[in-house]
């Protein structure tokens, strides 16, 4: 039997601005999602980050299947009534289309999806981040799939040693999907040439080279390309298979520890590291820093066991401190050179405007 895991998010109200959702909207997403568990469903799993919306869930119908988007549609509208309701603010932000038209690409919400057959015990993650852009997880998963400083299995595991093999999308495309494909190590220079920006390119999905299996997905969507203007960030979620014939799950956590600068926080204007937080963290006001949350879990028959937080451990509360000092000495800086996104990154325009009309008083 092939499983299919997908993860959808979608960012639809808050309390007392972009924080989280409320225990309401949490609560009748989840309703609509459970009502199908035994029906359209294996399982599912519903949590959030910062005040997006995860849900996970199994089934056998594929990826990009109709049914299963059409339900994620439904929880995310209902919820959306409830924060309606309830005056939460940015009801409704992340779904960008009235109507939904067999498919959750291009309405609004992140979605990440794989097909597989379950391996004898099958152990899996699904990472999901907020206030931040697609390009987030470009450097801690290209250090663990293609950096043995890093990965240490892909010298010690002979099953990881012949590399991955990276699909990898280019984000500035807004007519089609445009991807390359390039394996490592033999190209892991121009790999690094693209992942380096995060702003234009981002991992689309990652296999093993010697099993053909797949590793990794990672949702692409820029919010941006389907509204046309800023809406709200595109903070992506991936799922990652684990163990044996891909890294451990711990080999995941020194790339992570290291917190890069990304694009995101406040105004969607901003670089600062991203921060590894426990699931069902709240957006941090400290000018919200990017965070990414991880949750782990075996598979059976494509039943989900309880999760394990991967960033809740006490090594984790030392990470944090230190990526809080490195986001307050960024800042310092407020608005000065790598502090606020370059100009074509801004998805506040009112500074662009403002510089146009001093133009004019040059001389
Ligand atoms: O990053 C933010 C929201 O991100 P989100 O859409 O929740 O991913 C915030 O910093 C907002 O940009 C900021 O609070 C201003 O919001 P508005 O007043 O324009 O809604």
């Amino acid at each position: 039997m092939k499983v299919t895991l997908s993860v959808l998010k979608a960012d639809i109200g808050s309390v007392g601005g972009h924080t989280l959702p409320s225990r309401r909207v949490l609560a009748k997403v989840e309703e609509v999602v459970r009502e199908e568990v035994g029906r359209l469903l294996l399982d599912a799993h519903v949590f959030h980050i910062g005040d997006d919306i995860v849900l996970l869930v199994s089934h056998t119908q594929g990826p990009r299947n109709p049914a299963i988007h059409e339900l994620a549609w439904k929880a995310f509208r209902e919820g959306t009534q409830v924060a309606k309701e309830e005056g939460l603010y940015g009801a409704g932000q992340d779904l960008l289309k009235d109507a939904f038209s067999g498919n959750l690409h291009g309405l609004g919400p992140q979605v990440a999806e794989m097909e597989f057959a379950e391996r004898p015990a099958e152990p899996f993650m699904v990472l999901a981040a907020d206030k931040t852009e697609p390009g987030a997880f470009n450097l801690p998963l290209y250090l663990v799939f293609a950096d043995p400083m890093y990965s240490s299995g892909l010298l010690l595991s002979p099953d990881l040693r012949p590399g991955f093999r990276f699909r990898i999308m280019d984000l500035a495309q807004t007519e089609r999907d445009s991807y390359i494909v390039l394996d490592a190590p033999e190209r892991l220079y121009d790999i690094a040439a693209l992942l380096r920006d995060s702003h234009r390119f981002g991992i689309e999905s990652i296999w093993s080279r010697k099993y053909g299996e797949i590793a990794a997905v990672v949702s692409t969507t820029r919010l941006r390309n389907i509204a046309g203007r800023y809406v709200g960030k595109d903070d992506p979620v991936a799922i990652i298979r684990t163990q044996k014939i891909f890294p451990a799950t711990e080999e995941f956590g020194p790339p992570f520890a290291l917190a890069p600068f990304v694009a995101g926080d406040t105004r969607g204007s901003h670089h600062l590291p991203l921060m590894p937080v426990r699931a069902n963290t709240p957006a941090s006001t400290f000018f919200c820093v990017p965070m990414v949350c991880g949750l782990a879990f075996s598979l059976k028959d494509g039943r989900f066991s309880e999760p394990v937080d991967l960033f809740a451990d006490p090594v984790w509360d030392t990470v944090r401190a230190k990526v809080v000092e490195k986001a307050q000495e960024m800042r310092r800086q407020g608005f000065y050179g790598p502090a606020m996104l370059p100009m074509e990154e801004l998805e506040y325009t009112g500074i662009a405007e403002r510089l146009k009309e001093l133009e004019r008083e040059f001389s």
